[in-house]
């Protein structure tokens, strides 16, 4: 680490109203940009970059509005390097408690000699002129130099200089097309820190863009290499492929603290918040596996994983899901989950202890269910057991077989366990669910009317299990049943069977009989 470092603060400077409003579709209004700053203020970020203020009125307005609203952090305002652009970003910070003015120019060949198309010599008189012009506006200057990891080392070395010399507190050394990789950038800021004449009277600030998925990876090496200030985004959105994202660098610090011994001032359980608040309002949906703030980053479906996690939730979460701002860890119940879950899982939703039969019972159901299903609810599990854990049924399906469509005739071959013993019997009806009852009506004597026959899904989807009821009506007597299945029709024969086992329960408290026709 060179002398130049003085601390091991990390100055957090988010540019999610900046640069993250760079991404396609990210658009957000007055009112939107209001609530993210407020909320980034909360959060502790040290920096704001509210907009860009000569790109637009509605830009400035923000800029400026941000300014007002914000209490805490500094507001920050980006403009090429040229008066226009400075005068309007400092005219847009006026209100600001801490307003910076933050100016950029190119400073690879590439940049210079196809977009800006200047000589090298005409840019560092445009970055002694912009951060001087702007440092009479204000002590809080940063400067950038754009595209800076595809910038000769001697050059960039030169023009870093020539901003500090005009005035500029900080300076920037962005990966603006995401180009380095860690070890890399990292020496880029030791040399420069080494070589550029009062380097120490400035911080340095990293600004990695994610192209080839390392901008976390680059930002944090470029702390090693004695950067002081980040630069990212929420959830990492930003121009092209994003930019850092500013909850995976502050948990890398805060989780790795022994590995990288810095310090922020991120209230860390704000960052789950922050994350739905800008998706939410954006439309630019994170994706699940995203580390931290994915849907699954404390979601666990395996039956190894879950079993761990029950017994100690450190074998398989490296941070707490509160560390975050998520109440808690899910275990989500899938086809790769096991008995101990399972359990939990009945546990959680009120079944209290469930005996061993008719847990493995339940679970061989609900491990099928999941073959079948992609997701698997709460609310299935649910349907599934009450199904399971009825008690001592006297009929139980075996296995139904179904012929149906527009050739007819609709068949359903089933075999039924009664009181123990297997049978089997085919039958047709009009439609399935006819050709079903009709079926069990071969296997099991019984004179009750249907009353009512109602179908609906447990939850959405094409692949969600459908919930039938079955009403029936035997010499007064009044049952109804339940069934639950991925598949409509065996949910079908189970909620008839269901209603029938209810109805022989009724029966025998007058008279006992063999149920077998
Ligand atoms: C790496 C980054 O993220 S940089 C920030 C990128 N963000 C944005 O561009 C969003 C906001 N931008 C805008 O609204 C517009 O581009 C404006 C208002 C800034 C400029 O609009 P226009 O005047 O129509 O110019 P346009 O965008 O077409 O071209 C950019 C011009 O700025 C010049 N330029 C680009 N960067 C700089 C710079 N840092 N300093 C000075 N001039 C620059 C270009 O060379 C070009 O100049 P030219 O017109 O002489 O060829
Ligand atoms: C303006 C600078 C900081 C930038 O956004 C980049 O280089 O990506």
């Amino acid at each position: 680490m060179t002398e130049t470092v003085k601390n091991n603060r990390i100055i957090i400077f988010d540019t999610t109203l900046r640069d993250g409003e760079q991404s396609p579709g990210a658009s957000m209004n007055l009112e939107e940009k209001l609530r993210i700053a407020t909320m980034l203020d909360q959060m502790g970020v040290d920096v704001i970059e509210a907009g860009f203020p000569i790109a637009s009125n509605g830009d400035f307005e923000a800029v400026s509005e941000v300014a007002k609203v914000v209490k805490q952090a500094t507001v920050c305002g980006l403009a090429r390097a040229a008066e226009k652009d400075i005068d309007r970003a400092w005219e847009a910070l006026r209100h600001a408690k801490r307003g910076r003015i933050h100016t950029f120019i190119s400073t690879s060949p590439l940049h210079m000699k196809f977009k800006l198309q200047m000589e090298p010599e005409t840019v560092l008189d445009m970055i002694a002129k912009s951060v001087s012009h702007a440092r009479n506006l204000t002590d809080d200057v940063e400067w950038s130099a754009e595209d800076a990891t595809r910038t000769e080392h001697d050059f960039l070395c030169r023009a870093v200089e020539v901003a500090i010399k005009a005035g500029a507190r900080t300076i920037n050394l962005p990966d603006t097309v995401g180009y380095t990789v860690p070890t890399e950038y990292q020496a880029m800021f030791e040399l420069v820190l080494k070589r550029v004449p009062n380097a120490d009277k400035a911080i340095f600030s990293s600004h990695c863009h994610n192209d080839l998925g390392l901008a976390v990876a680059n930002s944090i090496a470029a702390v090693q290499g004695g950067a002081r200030q980040v630069e990212c985004t929420i959830n990492g959105i930003g121009e092209r492929a994003g930019n850092a994202a500013l909850e995976e660098i502050v948990m890398a610090l805060r989780v790795r603290g022994d590995a990288l011994p810095y310090v922020n001032n991120i209230v860390t359980e704000k960052l789950t918040p922050a994350s739905h608040m800008l998706s939410t309002i954006t439309g630019l949906a994170v994706q699940a596996n995203k580390a931290i703030v994915g849907a699954n980053a404390f979601a666990h479906e395996s039956g190894i994983h879950q079993d761990g996690m029950l017994k100690n939730a450190q074998t398989y979460e490296i941070m707490t899901p509160e560390s975050v701002g998520l109440r808690k860890s899910s275990l989500v119940m899938g086809k790769h989950s096991g008995r101990h879950a399972f359990r939990d899982k009945l546990r959680d939703l009120g079944y209290g202890e469930v005996g061993d039969n008719a847990l493995e019972d339940a679970f061989r159901r609900f491990k099928d269910l999941a073959d079948r299903k992609k997701t698997v609810y709460d609310e299935d599990i649910i349907a599934l057991v009450d199904d399971e854990v009825r008690g001592n049924d006297r009929v139980k399906l075996v296995s139904l077989d179904i012929h149906c469509g527009t050739k007819g005739p609709q068949t359903a071959a089933i075999e039924l366990s009664i009181d123990g013993e297997i049978k089997a019997t085919t039958a047709t009806g009009d439609g399935p669910v006819d050709a079903i009852f009709n079926a069990i009506r071969n296997l099991v004597e019984h004179h009750a009317h249907l009353q009512l026959y109602q179908v609906h899904a447990v939850t959405g989807g094409t692949d969600a299990q459908a919930e039938v009821t079955v009403r029936l009506e035997e010499d007064g007597k009044t049952v109804s049943g339940q069934g639950a299945d991925a598949d409509t029709l065996v949910a079908s024969a189970r909620a008839y069977i269901h209603a029938l086992n209810k109805l022989f329960v009724k029966r025998l408290k007058t008279a006992p009989q063999s149920l077998s026709a």
